[in-house]
């Protein structure tokens, strides 16, 4: 298949990607020989016991760090070899971040937290997709309001919303549900599940939570730097069982 083809295809894929951090004596390899496309529209779980490379694995697909070897590509952009500069401006425009602690601003309203990224991209901002944006991520607030005032469910919607405002090509999340209680979990899970069907958004998430990774297509499985393995449509018993197999978790 051709390169632009590829690009149409998949909004990422990894070639032959391993990371080593430090040197000699002290390296230590996160990553070996990674090859992975996430297709366009797929929405990824990655699972894996403690220290086997998911946060290494989210860092370098998103261009967040470098991998030491192999190739990462962006719909048909390479990542691997550019200036800081320009991943910055990728990443900005064309990748959406949600982690674990929200990371929203106090100091502006849920509105404006929504709309920073647009705002640092000098990019305008539509009202009535702002509004579908917030209904679609069933964000039930007032948007003047700080987000301090609202439970942790309301302020991962933000956090979402905030992630899908640009129209990212892929959404990366980082454990997003991992301060949340279990029923305020599966509500928000059920949330990015829609946008996958509803708006083709593609989407990664690292998590430890097999009922979590039950909500994606396909859970792909770290162990020591490498992938094991992959199910597909499975429920969160299988993907434990999986788990368990993998070792301690
Ligand atoms: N900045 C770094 N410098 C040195 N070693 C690192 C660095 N970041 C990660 N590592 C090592 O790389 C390996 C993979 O770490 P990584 O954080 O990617 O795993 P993880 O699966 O996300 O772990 P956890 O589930 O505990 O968050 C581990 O051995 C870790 O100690």
């Amino acid at each position: 298949m051709t390169a632009v083809a590829n690009g149409l295809e998949y909004a990422v894929r990894m070639e032959s990607v391993a990371k080593t951090y430090g040197k000699g004596d002290a390296a230590v390899t996160a990553l070996k020989d990674v090859t992975l496309g996430l297709r366009r529209g797929s929405f990824t779980a990655i699972m894996g016991p403690s220290g086997s490379g998911k946060s290494t694995f989210l860092h370098c697909a998103a261009g967040l760090d470098r991998p030491t070897s192999g190739r990462i590509m962006l719909g048909d952009t390479e990542l691997t070899g550019r200036r800081e500069s320009e991943l910055t401006a990728l990443r900005r425009e064309r990748i959406g971040f949600v982690f674990q602690s929200y990371n929203l601003l106090d100091a502006l309203t849920v509105e404006q937290n929504i709309v920073l990224p647009l705002r640092l991209g000098n990019q305008r901002f539509d009202p009535v997709f702002l509004a579908e944006v917030v209904r679609s991520v069933e964000l039930d607030v007032p948007l003047d309001r700080r987000p301090s005032k609202l439970s942790g469910g309301q302020q991962q919607r933000v956090a979402i919303a905030r992630a899908l405002v640009t129209r990212p090509e892929v959404v990366f999340l980082d454990e997003p549900t991992g301060a949340l209680d279990t029923r305020t979990a599966r509500q928000v899970l059920g949330t990015l599940r829609q946008t996958v069907d509803r708006w083709g958004q593609t989407a990664l998430m690292v998590t430890h939570d097999p009922v979590a990774a039950s909500y994606a297509d396909t859970v792909v499985f770290l162990a020591d730097g490498r992938i094991v393995g992959e199910l597909t449509g499975a429920d969160p018993e299988r993907i434990a069982q999986r788990m368990t197999h993998l070792g301690e978790w």
